[in-house]
């Protein structure tokens, strides 16, 4: 049977469009997800995209996490459905507390478009397996608000743990502390990133690299193993 794999609409979402190209190129069925939707129409894991939900008011992804499909989202990840937050979507799942820290406006206090380029520090979440710890790779980082920060405990516990998943290279595009570009839980199903994978599936557009396409062929693997 084909995984489903469902991509959340907020208000405002940019990238969803791009996140179910993803999943679909990766082998997976992407399943539409509205946000007043508190029904996640049974399926296997959620992505929640980039973009500016409500605007980006108060902070970005604070209103978002106040949807009605984030109560569902937020109940099944606890209990291990698999989600993956981009940018936004990133930012929606520390709003969430389904991961720690909070993002913060950029150091430069601009907005950044560049390639940029990760190390891979963690190949064992849901999302990362088709990596190998120590891997470079580069995709499309373009926020504003992607300065990660968390007090000094929980700073340290994520390095302890090894729940920092991706690390910047070369460039530390925003502040973030230890160069951090990602993070998981605990548990390795809810993984956030601020750089967008979804944007470097396919040879033929941007830089012709498809380094992001392994988020997706990840998390296949899994569904279809488990
Ligand atoms: N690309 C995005 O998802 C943008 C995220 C967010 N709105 C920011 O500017 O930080």
């Amino acid at each position: 049977m084909t995984a489903r794999i469902g991509v959340v609409t907020f208000p405002g979402s940019l990238d969803d469009r791009d996140a179910q190209r993803a999943v679909r190129l990766a082998g997976a069925e992407p399943v539409a997800l509205w946000h007043r939707d508190k029904d996640l129409h049974q399926v296997d894991a959620v992505v929640l995209p980039g973009g500016f939900s409500y605007g980006d008011y108060l902070r970005c992804g604070a209103i978002s996490r106040f949807s009605p499909v984030m109560d569902t989202i937020i109940e099944q990840a606890k209990a291990g459905l698999p989600v993956l937050g981009i940018c936004n979507g990133f930012q929606v799942l520390t709003e969430s507390h389904l991961l720690p820290g909070a993002m913060l406006r950029n150091e430069s206090l601009h907005f950044v478009c560049r390639d940029q380029k990760l190390r891979v520090e963690n190949a064992a979440t849901a999302w990362t397996t088709d990596y190998t710890v120590g891997q470079e790779i580069s995709v499309p980082l373009k926020n504003g608000e992607g300065r990660f920060t968390a007090d000094a405990r929980t700073i340290d516990e994520l390095e302890a743990e090894g729940r920092v998943a991706f690390r910047y290279l070369d460039v530390n595009p925003n502040g973030s502390i230890n160069d951090i570009a990602g993070i998981t839980n605990a548990a390795g199903n809810v993984v956030g990133l601020m750089p967008h994978p979804e944007h470097a599936v396919e040879p033929l557009v941007g830089t012709g690299r498809t380094d992001g396409l392994g988020f997706f062929t990840s998390i296949l693997k899994q569904l279809v193993s488990s």
